[in-house]
């Protein structure tokens, strides 16, 4: 594998095991694949763009790793059932799952709908539920194994995104309660939360939000954004014996930045009302 990902874990590590990655076909999800492949695992990359499987599949076939393409929605029940039967059937065991698909657009809290609420909600704390779900009922809960649920730094709130904020605040819930409920059959359960990472997720974004994250990059105590590596290596190590006794744990990748302390731009602002709707000129003048 000299040509291959350079992990800094050792290789071999999970040789043969299988591991499940949703959103594989892309940023995040693609290096995470690279970096289990590299070490040894049998990747199963899932999205729903068969097209971006395969490249993804292509490339680490070309420095040696094992993979394998499955395409369906993390929010179609039955199409996850069926998927994640047909994975354990071609390839044994699952014994690593990293729920990372996922994705939101960004919108003032006031101006969603329910239908892209839900739409958020499904794609970010449904789909991995059910994914999880299944991949211990059909798997894990007969031998152990390891979930990884990629969630986002939502502390302190996620401006423009209270969709994907609630959604996520979810999934750490359900990593929490997991943990607990699935330890019995050997299974841990961990999250990871990136901050900013520079990834094709960024792609998705309009200009307006694209000036935005330049701006917030100099606003990050560390200086610049993160990137897939360094949010790879974090689940990489949950999926690790060296974390055997860590589970319900999120493992923040945030290069510490406070989102809460961010100067939102794009949040609309009405400087002419402050503090639950009185007029600023009725407050002393050290609050205005
Ligand atoms: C700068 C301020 C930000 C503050 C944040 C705080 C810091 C936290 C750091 C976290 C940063 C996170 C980064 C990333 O996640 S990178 C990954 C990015 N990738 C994506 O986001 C994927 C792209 N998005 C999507 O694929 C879709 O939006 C989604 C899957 C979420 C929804 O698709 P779906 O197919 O389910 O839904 P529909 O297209 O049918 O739409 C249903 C309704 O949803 C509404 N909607 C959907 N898209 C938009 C949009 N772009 N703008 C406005 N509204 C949208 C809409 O109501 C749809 O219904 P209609 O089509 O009938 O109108
Ligand atoms: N980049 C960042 O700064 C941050 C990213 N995150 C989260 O990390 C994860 C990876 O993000 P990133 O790599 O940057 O972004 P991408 O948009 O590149 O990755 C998202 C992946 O998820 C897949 N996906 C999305 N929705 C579904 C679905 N309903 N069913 C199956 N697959 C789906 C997409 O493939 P396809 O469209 O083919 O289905 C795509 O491969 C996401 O959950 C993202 O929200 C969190 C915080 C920060």
């Amino acid at each position: 594998m000299a040509d291959g990902y350079r992990s800094v874990f050792a290789p071999g590590l999970f040789d043969g095991r299988l591991m499940i990655v949703t959103g594989g076909g892309s940023g995040i999800g693609r290096c995470i694949a690279h970096e289990l492949a590299s070490l040894g695992a049998h990747v199963a990359i899932t999205g729903r763009r068969i097209e971006r499987l395969e490249t993804v599949r292509t490339e680490i076939e070309d420095v040696g790793g094992a993979v394998s393409c499955h395409a369906f929605d993390i929010r179609d029940e039955a199409a996850v059932v069926a998927a994640i039967a047909e994975i354990i059937a071609a390839h044994g065991p699952i014994f690593g799952l990293v729920n990372n698909a996922g994705g939101q657009y960004p919108s003032p809290a006031e101006e969603l709908s329910v239908k892209g609420w839900d739409a958020v909600i499904r794609n970010n704390l449904t789909g991995g539920f059910i994914v999880s779900r299944e991949a211990y009922k059909q798997s894990m809960a007969e031998h152990g194994g390891s979930i990884v649920n990629i969630i986002a730094d939502i502390w302190g709130g996620m401006p423009t995104m209270a969709h994907s904020g609630a959604a996520r605040a979810g999934m750490l819930n359900l990593t929490e309660t997991t943990a607990c409920e699935w330890a019995r059959s050997g299974v841990r359960v961990n999250a990871v939360a990136p901050g900013w990472v520079a990834s094709s997720g960024f792609d998705t974004y309009d200009d307006a939000m694209k000036a935005e994250l330049r701006r917030l990059r100099d606003e990050i105590p560390l200086g610049r954004y993160g990137n897939e590596s360094e949010v790879s290596a974090a689940v990489t190590f949950l999926l690790t014996p060296g974390a055997a006794f860590i589970s319900g744990s999120c493992i923040r990748v945030d290069g510490a930045v406070p989102n809460h302390r961010h100067t939102w731009t794009n949040v609309p602002t009405d400087r002419s009302i402050a503090f639950d709707g009185f007029p600023l000129a009725t407050l002393p003048e050290c609050l205005r």
